[in-house]
């Protein structure tokens, strides 16, 4: 096909430009930008629209930069490197409030006056606490291409945090660590806040045999930066930690930890666990300001009762039940509600129930006992499983 010269109208979700080709139909233009003149290649045509990637730029948006990250070209895990991280987060708004104008409910089309600037994060890069690795052919390590399944080798991530990118770095050189990723398609290093060294998370094939832990405790040994290994896999329960000696296995258990002073800095600060392989927020930094904000906009006072659905380990319920009367949450995950139970107490509360149940199940509960709140937060997932 013939390349084609368009005009960038908006950026849409999933960070693809939209454009419209001669003929009149939607074009969405990966790692494009709003304004922009550009010459495309159509690379996939559909019945409603086609995917079309740049040949050319040849009207660049002020804000286009040269993505400082080495793999951008082939590796889809970031969508906006190719602009200034302040226009990132004016981008990330933009397609928010695009979604909300086209829903089709017609409460979130009225919400939309309310929506609110997206705030970047405090650090463009380095920030993420946790990644999710391919194994490439049992030794190497990558994520996935751009918008596709095939996996592409990398050995650093500008996102991560650094103690991530060392054992990203120094893993596949290690001769134990390839007759692990043998058996393993993923895997997981997620950062300890306590001890700033990393827990890697094997998703293994098959129950993990004696071999396969005197392994994970040689990779240990070898890599300082790793603190411990776990296994996990659909046939088994998650298995671990192993670490460098067995004493030291008998101080860790599947448990991180992190701290924050908030806001109102008058309480003590608030104290949360999360079991490892269950959700905690990527961006520890910018958590903070997320709860802070959660509690701004709640308008949080001792009378009121709150509804916190999709809680996770109680990330919000937690702060909110400690300057509310009661707060109830909502989740689907056995190990979060666990995490959820041990916040409260180790957070002094009496005033937390947590339902472990589909959301949506829930709700109907809820709504036919004619329960009533003074507040609902709400933290979907990006997408909801039906439960
Ligand atoms: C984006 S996380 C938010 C968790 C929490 N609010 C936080 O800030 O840490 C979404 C949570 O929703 C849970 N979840 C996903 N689908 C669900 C469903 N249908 N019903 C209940 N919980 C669900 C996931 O297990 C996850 O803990």
């Amino acid at each position: 096909m013939k390349p084609e010269k368009v005009t960038i109208k908006k950026i849409v979700n999933g960070g693809y430009g939209l454009a419209h080709l001669s003929s009149g139909k939607i074009v969405l233009v990966e790692r494009a930008l709003p304004g922009e003149k550009l010459s495309i290649d159509i690379d996939q045509v559909k019945k409603t629209h086609c995917h079309g990637s740049i040949r050319e730029i040849l009207v660049p948006h002020d804000s286009r930069c040269l993505p400082p990250c080495p793999f951008h070209d082939s590796c889809g895990g970031c969508d906006f490197q190719h602009c200034k991280p302040q226009f990132q987060a004016q981008l990330k708004t933009t397609i928010i409030a695009d979604l909300l104008s086209r829903n089709n409910e017609p409460s979130l089309r009225q919400a939309l006056p309310l929506l609110q600037k997206t705030i970047p994060s405090p650090r463009t890069f380095g920030y993420r606490q946790r990644i999710r690795l391919q194994i490439i052919n049992g030794e190497k390590l990558g994520f996935r291409r751009f918008r596709s399944h095939v996996p592409v080798e990398i050995n650093r991530c500008l996102l991560a945090a650094e103690p991530l990118n060392h054992v990203l770095e120094n893993l596949p050189e290690l001769s134990h660590f390839r007759s692990l990723a043998e058996h393993s398609s993923e895997l997981e290093l997620q950062l300890n806040p306590d001890s700033r060294k990393v827990v890697a998370i094997f998703r293994f094939s098959r129950k993990p045999r004696p071999t396969d832990i005197n392994n994970a405790r040689t990779v240990c040994t070898q890599l300082d930066a790793l603190e411990c290994i776990f296994f996990s896999g659909d046939q088994f329960q998650l298995t671990g930690p192993f670490a460098t000696d067995r004493n030291q296995e008998t101080l860790l258990d599947n448990t991180l930890h992190i701290s924050y002073n908030l806001n109102d800095n008058s309480r003590k600060p608030l104290k949360l666990q999360w079991e490892i392989g269950g959700f905690f927020q990527v961006n520890p930094e910018q958590n903070k300001t997320l709860i802070n904000l959660v509690l701004h906009f709640s308008k949080a006072n001792p009378d009121d009762t709150v509804l916190d659905l999709f809680c996770g380990m109680g990330n919000f319920s937690i702060p909110l039940g400690q300057r509310t009367k009661e707060i109830t949450g909502i989740e689907g995950q056995g190990s979060a509600i666990r995490s959820a139970g041990a916040n409260s107490r180790n957070n002094g509360l009496t005033n937390t129930v947590f339902v472990k149940k589909p959301v949506h199940e829930a709700c109907r509960q809820l709504a036919k006992e004619g329960q009533q709140f003074d507040c609902v937060v709400v933290d979907p997932p990006r997408r909801a499983s039906r439960g």
